[in-house]
């Protein structure tokens, strides 16, 4: 209840949260977690997450992300994304962990139909999507960028990105495991979300969770260019193609979105696996010394 009202608050620009600003030329709204611009070419808006420290997507960051998709979503003029971050070396850690460890199950049901809720409109978006990779992107950042239509990562070694869940004891829900699929094949998906694979950004091109990877200060540059080639292409086309392409992936999710929840809610509520994030944890505390 409490969110579906945050919901319609931030949907109206120039509400405390979410308002509208005219910034030489450029239009732009922001939510706390969220900042989108239009600038660079017509018709193409840049969304930068901004929710530090490392960009995780808490349930306020979900909501605002998907608000601001719908929103843009509803803009006619706005036909390209350039998804990207504002927190230094990192493009998003993924799923909040705190979300998940510790809270009752009423919390994790709502918390998983966000994470569905943001995915579907992400993944299912008629708008063409860049992903402008500029840090690190484990687990949920990965499946963030593996919904765009195109991923440009930073080449610093220093960045990974994939799909690393069984490193934390907890298992890839099915639809993330069917993008995975869909983006590098059945055996490349099996190893790397057994073993928990963060690739290198050159390892990342090899096997195809990226498009490009590209120096660090041209990370922006390209995705601009790279969706410069892409509004070249009617949208009717482009779009039917694109629903073509993901409407089979989309759909097995849709039709088991409770079930899902279900079984997200039973399987994190198990001690074991709360145990698990606990010790995970714990080593992210330990790794700062
Ligand atoms: C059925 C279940 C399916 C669920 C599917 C799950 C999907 C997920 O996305 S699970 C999340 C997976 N994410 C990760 O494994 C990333 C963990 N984080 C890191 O590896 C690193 O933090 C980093 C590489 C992203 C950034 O490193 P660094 O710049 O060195 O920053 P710190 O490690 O010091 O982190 C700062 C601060 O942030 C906290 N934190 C990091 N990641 C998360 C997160 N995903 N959720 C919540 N909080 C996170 C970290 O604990 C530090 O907190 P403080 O110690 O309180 O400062």
């Amino acid at each position: 209840m409490a969110l579906a009202a945050a919901r319609r608050l931030l949907l109206h620009a120039g509400s405390r949260l979410g308002r509208r600003e005219a910034v030489d030329g450029a239009r732009r709204f922001a939510n706390k977690r969220v900042l989108v611009e239009t600038e660079g070419p017509a018709g193409v808006a840049v969304m930068k997450l901004r929710n530090p420290p490392v960009n995780s997507l808490s349930l306020e960051c979900l909501t605002e992300f998907t608000i601001s998709l719908e929103k843009l979503e509803n803009d006619k003029s706005i036909r390209g994304v350039i998804l990207t971050s504002e927190c230094p070396g990192i493009f998003s850690a993924g799923l909040d962990l705190l979300e998940m460890y510790g809270r009752n199950p009423a919390h994790y049901a709502e918390y998983w139909k966000n994470v569905q809720e943001l995915w579907l409109r992400l993944y299912t978006s008629n708008m063409i999507l860049v992903s402008a990779i500029n840090g690190a992107s484990p687990a949920g950042g990965c499946l963030l960028a593996l919904c765009c239509d195109y991923r440009v990562m930073a080449d610093n070694p220093k960045y990974t990105i994939g799909l690393n869940e069984s490193l934390l004891g907890i298992v890839a829900p099915f639809w993330f495991k069917d993008m995975y699929v869909n983006t590098i094949g059945h055996r490349e998906a099996e190893r790397a979300l057994q073993l928990g694979t963060l690739f290198s950004p050159a390892e990342a091109l090899k096997v195809g969770v990226v498009d490009e990877v590209v120096p660090e200060d041209q990370v922006h540059s390209k995705a601009r260019s790279v969706m410069t080639k892409w509004l070249a292409i009617p949208d009717h086309s482009r779009q039917l193609t694109k629903n073509m392409m993901r409407k089979a992936t989309a759909d097995s999710l849709i039709k088991q979105r409770e079930a899902d929840i279900q079984n997200f809610t039973s399987f994190i509520s198990k001690d074991s696996i709360q145990k698990s994030l606990h010790m995970y944890l714990e080593k992210l505390k330990q790794k700062k010394g």
